[in-house]
C-alpha cells in the first residue's frame, strides 16, 4: 500500500494537475493507494503525523509537491527509520529533484517508485536552537540571512503565481535575489565548525548549510556536496559590497562563486551561528522565525529514497 500526500497548490495549481495524471495511472496499474491532498500550509506535517501514529510498521510514503511540502512531511515523520519515501516533484523550484537528476514527467517518477527494488540513502540536516523552539530537518539546504529573505519574499510574492503562471518560476528567485540584495541590511556575528573556536565576522550576506548543491530554483550554491558524506556543505559571504556581490550572483547560478574572495565554503559535521541580531532563517524554503543562535548538524543516512 502508497500514500500519497499532495500539495495541490504546489507551483500555482501543478500539484493538482501532476496528481491527476497519476491518480490515472495508479488507477490503469490497480495500484492499491490511499491519497491525502493538503488543504493549508503545515497540513503536510499534521498529516504525516497521523499517518505513523494511525500505522505500524513501514510505510511507503509518496510526496507530490515542492521542496517545501517534502520538508513539511519529513518535520512530521515521527521516526524516519518506518518511512520509505518516494517523491514526484512538483513544485516551482524543484532543487532536490534538480539535484538528484530526477525526471520532469510524473508518470516516469512513478514508474521508478513503483519499480523500486532498493532504498537509497541520503542525509538530512537538522537545525535547532538552544531553548528547543527551532527543531527542523532539512533535505536541500537551510540558510541564515540573504537567501532566507528571498524565501520570505517569495513565500509572499504575488510575482511567484504570476511567474508560475507563465511557466516562469524560476525566475521569481532571481528578481527577489536582485531586489532583496539592497533591502535587506547585513548581518554580524561568530561562527564556529565542528568544535573549532568561533571567528567573528562582519557584513556576513549569507551562511548556507546544504545537503544538495542547488537551492533558490536552480542556484548551484554547493558544485561539491554530497548528500552521502555525512557532512554539510557550507557557503558564507563576508565582507564584500552589494555592487560586489551583485556581480557575483551570474557566477553563483553556474556554481562558480566559490573561488571568489569573501566566498567561503568548506564541509563539516556541525555549525554553530551567533549573530548579534535575530535573522531569518529557511530550512527547504521554508521560514519558521528569525533566530541569533542556531545549530545545523548534519544526520548522515537518515532518510530512505524509493528510488
Ligand atoms: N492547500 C494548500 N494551500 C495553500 N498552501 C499550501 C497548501 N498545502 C501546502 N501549502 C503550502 O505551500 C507552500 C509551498 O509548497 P511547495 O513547496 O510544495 O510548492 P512550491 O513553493 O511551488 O515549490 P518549491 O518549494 O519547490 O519552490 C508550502 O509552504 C506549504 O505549506
Amino acid at each position: 500500500m502508497y500514500h500519497f500526500i499532495i500539495n495541490p497548490h504546489s507551483c500555482t495549481g501543478k500539484g493538482l494537475h501532476t496528481w491527476h495524471q497519476i491518480k490515472a495511472e495508479l488507477d490503469r496499474l490497480s495500484v492499491p493507494y490511499e491519497s491525502y491532498l493538503t488543504t493549508h500550509p503545515g497540513h503536510g506535517k499534521e498529516l504525516a503525523e497521523h499517518l505513523f501514529t494511525q500505522h505500524a510498521g513501514i510505510l511507503k510514503v509518496v510526496i507530490v509537491g515542492g521542496d517545501g511540502t517534502l520538508n513539511e512531511i519529513i518535520n512530521g515523520i515521527p521516526d524516519m527509520e518506518r518511512a520509505h519515501i518516494g517523491y514526484i516533484p512538483a513544485g516551482s523550484s524543484n532543487d532536490l529533484g534538480r539535484s538528484l537528476g530526477l525526471s520532469k514527467n510524473p508518470i516516469a517518477n512513478l514508474t521508478r517508485i513503483l519499480n523500486s527494488s532498493s532504498l537509497h540513502l541520503m542525509d538530512i540536516g537538522l537545525a535547532s536552537t538552544q531553548d528547543g523552539k527551532l527543531q527542523n530537518r532539512f533535505l536541500v539546504s537551510s540558510g541564515l540571512g540573504y537567501d532566507a529573505y528571498v524565501c520570505v519574499e517569495a513565500l509572499r510574492s504575488p510575482l511567484k503565481t504570476f511567474l508560475n503562471h507563465l511557466r516562469l518560476g524560476k525566475l521569481t528567485y532571481i528578481i527577489i535575489a536582485i531586489m532583496q540584495l539592497f533591502a535587506r541590511p547585513f548581518m554580524e556575528g561568530m561562527i564556529s565548525a565542528d568544535g573549532s573556536e568561533f571567528k567573528h565576522y562582519k557584513k556576513l550576506l549569507l551562511i548556507t548549510s546544504m545537503i544538495q548543491k542547488y537551492e533558490g530554483g536552480g542556484m548551484k550554491m554547493s558544485p561539491s556536496a554530497d548528500p552521502n558524506d555525512g557532512k554539510l556543505s557550507i557557503c558564507f559571504v563576508h565582507g564584500l559590497s552589494k555592487l560586489r556581490i551583485l556581480t557575483l550572483l551570474p557566477f553563483l547560478l553556474f556554481g562558480k562563486h566559490t573561488g571568489f574572495n569573501g566566498v567561503e565554503t568548506f564541509d563539516c559535521e556541525e555549525l554553530r551561528v551567533k549573530l548579534t541580531t535575530p535573522h531569518a532563517i529557511h530550512l527547504d524554503g521554508e521560514c519558521p522565525g528569525r533566530y541569533n543562535e542556531v545549530t545545523v548538524t548534519c544526520l548522515p543516512n537518515k532518510i530512505q529514497l524509493l528510488q
